[in-house]
Formats: structure tokens, C-alpha cells, sequence
């Protein structure tokens, strides 16, 4: 039987973080609805449980509850943020709403050494996000640290092997919290090292098989990442019963659909059609410039083209896409938890609610480093695995305002300056994306002694491990002036170029 390390989902923000820093420690994690039994954890071979954070409050009328049996089972309990407050509650001792929210970074004193902090620093920064607190331990625990608002930001029952602490360990913002987690598994859960890649794609595979049977399954591809190792790994599973569609939306680089041609034709073995429906998308976005209705459009528009090439490949009853979590996690609430729509992505949050296909999204729970080893150990080739992201709505939505073939000529114009400079200057490869983004606005500029009245071109340039959040990235000097100066040379119509200088949060990465 398989040791799985149970993550009980209270609707936090951060469930899927904490699955992953699990996988990042080599350990087989599943997440598991909050409500279930503690007879099915025990059936499943759980050898640890993690109570995630959660938006309510454990004293509130409908607050989510565990089933309080699975204090019983005998294994280890780690408690997260509403976690922690969960074993106050339930087990005997008090918790209150504070005076003094606690948010963001924090420092936690450790006063004694508990388990979870084995080998770490006696203080540590650490992030912070909760209004509540426990103001007295339930009987069996000893206090371990605290940071600025909680007395109990650590506790541990060492004889039952219960553990809790009120910051977020998973975050990246948490200094050296992998640690604490890799304590929790290792030291307490006593879980072997065992899940790696392979067995990642193992796995996959055979869920892949079973979800699909005999029938058919048509994938949107992009030649981008997450489709292409998301197809490898669908072709993997069920070989001759995948066909992948490319759509050429109108809102592609310059280039793109012929690179994309030929670099499947050279590098894979998989049955792949080329749909050019540029015309419809372009059509349908006439004249619409509000964003979340531009997504929305591109999404429903993409399905129906899916829909209309059906009939080509066999009747597939499966749409597989290479949706990640960052995409999931933005779009929509997930498991009951009140998420704010941050914005659409054309793959979730713009999919039509008529749409008759299953989905098949075999990356939907990992993040994009991870679809990367994927990749890799797939032996996909580099410049498919280390290739920038590119959104599915493209450069609809690095146009700002209302789409039109003019704008979107000078938009890839300039975006193939910037990808030819970044690529020779090898920095393509060092950032997480660059591109350019076309203004809704006009300046004044001066060329040949004549005034020029034309449009203006930003350049987005950032670093990030996974989307979720991001920073400008501070390239050379000149290598921006020789951007800056190729694009309103050699381009016709533009007469200035801005540099994006904001970080994610409170900016986004793409403009709309
Ligand atoms: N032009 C396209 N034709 C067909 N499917 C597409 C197209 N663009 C996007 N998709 C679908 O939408 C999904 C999400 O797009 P997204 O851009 O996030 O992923 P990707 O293109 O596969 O990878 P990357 O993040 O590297 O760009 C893709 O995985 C793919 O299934
Ligand atoms: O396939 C996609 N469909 C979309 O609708 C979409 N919107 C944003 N992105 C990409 O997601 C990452 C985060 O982008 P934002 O900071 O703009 O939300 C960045 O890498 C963006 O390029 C998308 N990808
Ligand atoms: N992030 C959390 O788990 C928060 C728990 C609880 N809602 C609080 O505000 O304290
Ligand atoms: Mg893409």
C-alpha cells in the first residue's frame, strides 16, 4: 500500500502550495475534501494529515469540521493557520478573534526546540495571514514559539504527535518553511523519499487510461509547455486515440504557426491538424475592448472551433488542455473557498457553460517548474520545455482596448524585435517572459525633422518562479536602448517605447 500524506482542504488559498512543497519532498500527497472520514483516510494508507488554513472561523455557525475521529487513527496531525485553530477547538482549548489581524511577514521566537523545527534557527521570518488566534492550549500541548500577535504561533502534543502553527510554513515568504514541512514528513510521518518524477508520470498515465477508455480525445495544442508536455504525456497513455488541434486565432507572433508546424513534424510522433480560424476570432472581437469580455470571447470562441473539428477526428468526447493550477487558482473559486477572480483565463474561466465535452487536464494540480521536469524527463526537447509562456488569448490581449489587424501588425512588429534581441543577447532563456504590449494612446515624436503622431509600444520583462507572483527583471542598459531604438526605427507607427517597471502583485504580468 502506498504512505500518503493526507492535505485536508478548508478552503485555503495556499491548499495546492502546501501538495506541492509535499511533492518537493519527494512524498506522495493527495488532497482530500475536509469532511472526509477518518475510516477512508486510514483505508487510503494515509501516514500523516496537514489541516490546511481556511477563510472561516472555527467558532463561526458553518465553519468547515473534520471528522473528529481522525484524531484517533494514531498518526501525526499538523495543523496550518485555521489548522491550528481546528485542535484548539476540538480538542479542549480556546480560540478567539484577535484585535490585531496578523498579516503578512512576521517573526516567530522558537522558546523551546520542538520536532517541527529540528535544526533551524531559534527566529525565523515568517508569513503571516489570520484574524483569529488560540488563547489557551487544549490539554497535552506545550507552547513552542510565538510571533508578535500569537502567543501559540507553535504547539505540539510530542505523545500523540500532534503539531500546530498559526503562519503559513508553505509560502514561499516563510523562511526556510520546506523545512519544517520536510520535518513534519520525514522526521514525524517517518514517509520514505519515494515520489519523483517518474512515478508522477506513472501515475498520470494510468489515471489517464482510466478516465478515457477507448474513447477519443481531441487536445488543444499551442506548442507552448504546458500542451506540449501535457500531449506527450496523453499520447503516452492512450498513443492513436489522441488527436492535438492547433488554432490559428489571428492572435499569434509573427511566425509562430510555422515554427509550431515544424517543430511537431520534427520532433514528434503525434497526429496534429492546423485550424486557421483567425477571421472568426477576429470577427467576433470587433470593436470590444472591455478585457474580462475580450477573454471571455477568445475562451468561447477557441471551444467552438474544438467542437466544429470533432466531427474530423473520430467524434472525440474529451477536450484535454494544459491548464495548470496559476491558471485555475486566478479564474475561479475552488473547493468552496470564496477566491476572488483575479481574471479569466481562456482555458477556465472563459470555457462556455453549454460545452458538451469532458475535460482532460492531467496538469491541472501542478505548477509550471513542475510541468517542466515533466518535460524533461518525458525528453521533450529544450526549446519546447524552456520556452516562455505565452497566454491562449495572445496578443489579444497585449493589445489594450479594441482589437484591430492594424494595431496587431505593429504589435507583432515590435514583439519580434524584442524576442530576436532577447534571444541573441541570451536573456531569453533568464527571464519567465518578455513581450510587448501595444497602448491604447498616441505621443508626439520627431523623425527626419517631421512631427510624428503615432502609437506607443511597452516592453514587459519579468522574472518569476511560477506565475504567481512576479518581478521586472533589471536587463543591461543597453541592452534595452538597442530595443528601445530598433523598435521605433524599423517600425513604422510607433514613436516611443515604454519600459514596464511594476511588480506582480499589485500588477499582473499580462496588461488585461
Ligand atoms: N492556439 C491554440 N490552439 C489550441 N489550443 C490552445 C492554443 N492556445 C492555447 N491553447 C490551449 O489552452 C491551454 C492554456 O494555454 P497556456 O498558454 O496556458 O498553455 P500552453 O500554451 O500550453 O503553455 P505556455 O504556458 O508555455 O504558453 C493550452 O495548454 C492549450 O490546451
Ligand atoms: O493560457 C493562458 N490563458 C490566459 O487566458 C492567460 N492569462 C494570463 N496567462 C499567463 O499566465 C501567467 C500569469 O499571468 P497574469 O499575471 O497576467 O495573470 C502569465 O504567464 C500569463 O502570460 C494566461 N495563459
Ligand atoms: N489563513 C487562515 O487559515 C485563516 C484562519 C482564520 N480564518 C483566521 O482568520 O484566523
Ligand atoms: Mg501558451
Amino acid at each position: 500500500m502506498s504512505q500518503i500524506i493526507a492535505v485536508l482542504d478548508f478552503g485555503s488559498q495556499y491548499t495546492q502550495v502546501i501538495a506541492r512543497r509535499i511533492r518537493e519532498c519527494q512524498v506522495l500527497s493527495k488532497i482530500y475534501h475536509f469532511s472526509t472520514p477518518a475510516a477512508q483516510l486510514k483505508a487510503d494508507g494515509v501516514i500523516g494529515i496537514i489541516l490546511s488554513g481556511g477563510p472561516s472561523s472555527v467558532f463561526a455557525k458553518d465553519a468547515p469540521m473534520p471528522d473528529k475521529a481522525l484524531f484517533e487513527l494514531g498518526v501525526p496531525v499538523l495543523g496550518i493557520c485555521y489548522g491550528i485553530q481546528l485542535q484548539g477547538h476540538l480538542l479542549g482549548g480556546k480560540v478567539s478573534k484577535s484585535t490585531h489581524r496578523e498579516y503578512g511577514n512576521g517573526v516567530l521566537t522558537l522558546q523551546k526546540p520542538g520536532r517541527l523545527f529540528k535544526g533551524l534557527p531559534k527566529k525565523l521570518k515568517v508569513w503571516n495571514s489570520h484574524g483569529d488566534r488560540l488563547i489557551a492550549l487544549p490539554p497535552g500541548y506545550t507552547a513552542i514559539g510565538t510571533t508578535e500577535n500569537s502567543e501559540f504561533a507553535v504547539i505540539e502534543d510530542r505523545k500523540r504527535n500532534f503539531y500546530g502553527i498559526q503562519f503559513h510554513p508553505e509560502v514561499f515568504h516563510s523562511e526556510r518553511g520546506i523545512d519544517v514541512i520536510r520535518n513534519f514528513l520525514l522526521g514525524i510521518c517517518g514517509a520514505k523519499q519515494d515520489w519523483t518524477t517518474k512515478d508522477y508520470i506513472k501515475h498520470s498515465v494510468q489515471t489517464i487510461r482510466d478516465q478515457v477508455g477507448k474513447e477519443r480525445v481531441l487536445l488543444g495544442l499551442s506548442g507552448g509547455v504546458d500542451s506540449s508536455v501535457a500531449a506527450a504525456l496523453i499520447h503516452k497513455a492512450i498513443g492513436k486515440q489522441l488527436t492535438c488541434v492547433f488554432v490559428d486565432n489571428g492572435l499569434l507572433r509573427a511566425g509562430e504557426r510555422e515554427q509550431v508546424e515544424k517543430l511537431y513534424a520534427d520532433h514528434f510522433n503525434i497526429d496534429l491538424r492546423v485550424v486557421d480560424a483567425s477571421k472568426l476570432f477576429l470577427k467576433r472581437l470587433k470593436g470590444v475592448s472591455e478585457p474580462e469580455a475580450k477573454r471571455k470571447i477568445i475562451g468561447n470562441t477557441f471551444v467552438e472551433v474544438f467542437e466544429k473539428s470533432l466531427r474530423s477526428v473520430g467524434g472525440a468526447k474529451w477536450l484535454a488542455q494544459g491548464t495548470l493550477y496559476p491558471d485555475v487558482i486566478e479564474s475561479v473559486a475552488i473547493a468552496g473557498n470564496p477566491a476572488a477572480l483575479i481574471k479569466s483565463h481562456h482555458n477556465v474561466g472563459g470555457l462556455p457553460d453549454r460545452m458538451k465535452l469532458k475535460l482532460l487536464e492531467p496538469l491541472r494540480e501542478l505548477f509550471k517548474d513542475e510541468v517542466r521536469a515533466v518535460g524533461e524527463t518525458l525528453g521533450l526537447p529544450r526549446e519546447v520545455v524552456w520556452r516562455q509562456p505565452f497566454p491562449g488569448p495572445g496578443l489579444g490581449v497585449r493589445v489594450a482596448g479594441d482589437i484591430t489587424q492594424e494595431k496587431l501588425n505593429v504589435l507583432k512588429a515590435a514583439d519580434s524585435i524584442l524576442q530576436h534581441e532577447m534571444m541573441a543577447s541570451g536573456y531569453y532563456w533568464k527571464v519567465w517572459q518578455s513581450f510587448a504590449v501595444y497602448l491604447p494612446v498616441k505621443s508626439v515624436g520627431v523623425i527626419g525633422d517631421e512631427r510624428n503622431y503615432a502609437d506607443v509600444i511597452s516592453l514587459r520583462i519579468v522574472e518569476s518562479r511560477d506565475a504567481m507572483t512576479a518581478d521586472w527583471a533589471r536587463l543591461p542598459y543597453d541592452l534595452l536602448a538597442k530595443i528601445s531604438s530598433r523598435i521605433t526605427n524599423e517600425v513604422r507607427g510607433v514613436s516611443r517605447v515604454l519600459l514596464d517597471i511594476s511588480s506582480k502583485p499589485p500588477a499582473t504580468i499580462e496588461w488585461e
